[in-house]
């Protein structure tokens, strides 16, 4: 069994430009404890007054992880954690020459002596205490050594080797990790930086090596390039190396994606498990595959169910005719071999002027080949937009739209007209509408300031159903309405096809 020590609240929430009010960080913790993590490193609470009323009321929101709090080896961080209610305290100490040198500026022997007081004192409350030998990895393995076992005979529950600013390679730090549980006694933890792109290979090479605890973060949140990312070093462990976790992993995508709101940091479409391509497919060769049988292009050991993502079968130019016949038979349309040579061939053509192809640019190449045009109703159909903006007002829309046949007329205002525009009728729909928009993008097809502006907007469902839709206009705010009503019409329409 290996714990998960999730740290997105106290390092994650270190990463440059993301900072969190206290109910975000209860929203992600509660999230955390749902997905199953065993600790939740909630923050740092000597750093500020909130940061310590946030840690606080995630140690009495009654989670079954621990709770617990950073703290340098000062009494007074010490004490903020315990007056936080946190049930670990993970106190940390620089251990390299050159940090001991430029920041904390004591000699190697002052250091352990205020590590043990800090460790004794820790205890002396009754919590769980993690020692952290900050750059660990740049420290030389003898002093290392020196200040684990005197943490340890201190009373130290779990000591943690950081690599700090993350330059190891695994193999270097497996030799080190294993060296250090060869003399330790009590749970060996890690805590690896991905500044080289190797923190989740460096964390499960210490796994290999004897480690029994590791620091992760969702989406790979932290300082610099960020910490082991949660997701992809729980999969590993638990499909490639066989390891057992206590992690829920039904619900990693879920935590990725809240996350990734909260802290508006967005997850890469190409990132290993929660990205939207990780389990999506566009290459013809691959997705006859993977229609026949989804493990002869995916792993198989890891399948989209495991982690609460779905497979999709994305259409373009490397698209075949499997495909196409699959989404099409999805979607509710039944081509004949001849009509969908000829809907394959506009596809590709679409893919050919370098466009990506929206669900509603497919479903417009079936009506018109398979003489469907205008068959369904349109649910949301958009009267009016007006929209006001200016440097001295808040940008602000209306819009007055028919919703399944009732006028209404809503208003609302956003960073910017665009902004507004599109939550004004996203308010259209009502406010118990599950419908989201998922992926926004905005370019100029021609030059100059009357540039034509094309937009692809992407909606969800709860259901994980996707539809895309493009307008082009010169006129930016209608070209992005449109292009959302068009999304939201799709969207619509699949749900009342795919629920039949
Ligand atoms: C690798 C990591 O992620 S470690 C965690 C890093 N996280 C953070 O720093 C986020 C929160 N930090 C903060 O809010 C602030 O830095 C505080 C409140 C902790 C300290 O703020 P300030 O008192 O203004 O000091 P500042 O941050 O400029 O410098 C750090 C001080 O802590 C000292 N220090 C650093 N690590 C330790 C340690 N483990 N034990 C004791 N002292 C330490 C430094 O020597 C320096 O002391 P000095 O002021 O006497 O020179
Ligand atoms: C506090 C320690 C574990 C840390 O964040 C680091 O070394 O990167």
């Amino acid at each position: 069994m290996v714990k998960i020590f999730d740290t997105t609240l106290r390092d994650g929430e270190q990463t440059p430009g993301v900072s969190l009010t206290p109910e975000e960080k209860l929203i992600i913790a509660r999230q955390l404890d749902k997905l199953g993590v065993n600790v939740i490193e909630a923050g740092f609470p000597v750093s500020s007054k909130g940061e310590f009323e946030s840690v606080r009321a995630i140690a009495n929101e009654g989670l079954t992880a621990t709770v617990c709090g950073l703290s340098r080896i000062i009494k007074n961080d010490i004490d903020r954690c315990l007056d936080a209610d946190v049930g670990m305290v993970h106190v940390f100490v620089s251990t390299s020459d050159i940090q001991i040198a430029h920041t904390i500026k004591k000699s190697r022997e002052e250091i352990v002596a205020d590590s043990i007081k800090a460790v004794e004192y820790v205890k002396d409350h009754g919590v769980l205490c993690l020692f952290s030998a900050m750059d660990a990895t740049r420290t030389p393995p003898a002093f290392l050594r020196e200040i684990f076992t005197a943490v340890e005979g201190a009373g130290a529950d779990i000591i943690n080797i950081p690599d700090t600013v993350g330059v190891m390679a695994p193999s270097a730090f497996h030799r080190l990790v294993k060296e250090v549980c060869s003399y330790m006694n009590i749970l060996v933890d890690v805590h690896c930086h991905n500044d080289f792109g190797l923190a989740v290979a460096n964390s499960l090479a210490a796994v290999e090596a004897g480690a029994r605890e590791v620091q992760v973060t969702v989406n790979g949140l932290g300082e610099r390039a960020g910490n082991a990312n949660l997701a992809e070093t729980v999969m590993s462990l638990h499909s490639i190396y066989g390891a057992k976790t206590s992690i829920r992993t039904q619900y990693l995508v879920e935590t990725a994606r809240l996350v990734e709101r909260l802290t508006e940091t967005r997850i890469p479409i190409n990132a290993p498990i929660v990205g939207d391509n990780a389990f999506s497919h566009e290459s013809g060769i691959h997705s006859h595959g993977v229609i026949e049988r989804s493990d002869t292009f995916e792993p198989g050991i890891m399948t989209p169910e495991m982690v609460g993502h779905r497979r999709r079968i994305v259409l373009g130019k490397h698209t075949g005719r499997h495909a196409v016949k699959k989404v099409l038979e999805e979607a509710g349309y039944h081509p004949t071999e001849d009509q969908l040579q000829e809907i394959l061939r506009r596809i590709k053509e679409l893919g050919d002027k370098g466009k990506q192809v929206t669900d509603a640019d497919l479903q417009t190449i079936a009506e018109v080949v398979l003489g469907e045009i205008a068959k369904g109703e349109q649910a949301l159909v958009l009267k009016e937009v007006a929209v006001m903006t200016g440097n001295t007002i808040t940008p602000t829309a209306t819009v007055r739209a028919l919703f399944r046949g009732e006028e209404k007329v809503l208003a609302n205002i956003g960073v910017g007209p665009v902004d507004a525009a599109v939550k004004a009728v996203r308010e259209i729909l009502g406010q118990d509408s599950l419908i989201r928009v998922r992926d926004f993008r905005i370019e100029a097809i021609t030059g100059g300031s009357d540039a034509l502006a094309e937009v692809v907007i992407g909606v969800e469902d709860t259901e994980g159903r996707k539809v895309s839709a493009r307008s082009a206009r010169e006129d930016i705010v209608m070209a992005s309405v449109e292009a959302l009503v068009s999304a939201i019409n799709r969207l619509l329409l699949l749900e009342e096809r795919t629920s039949k």
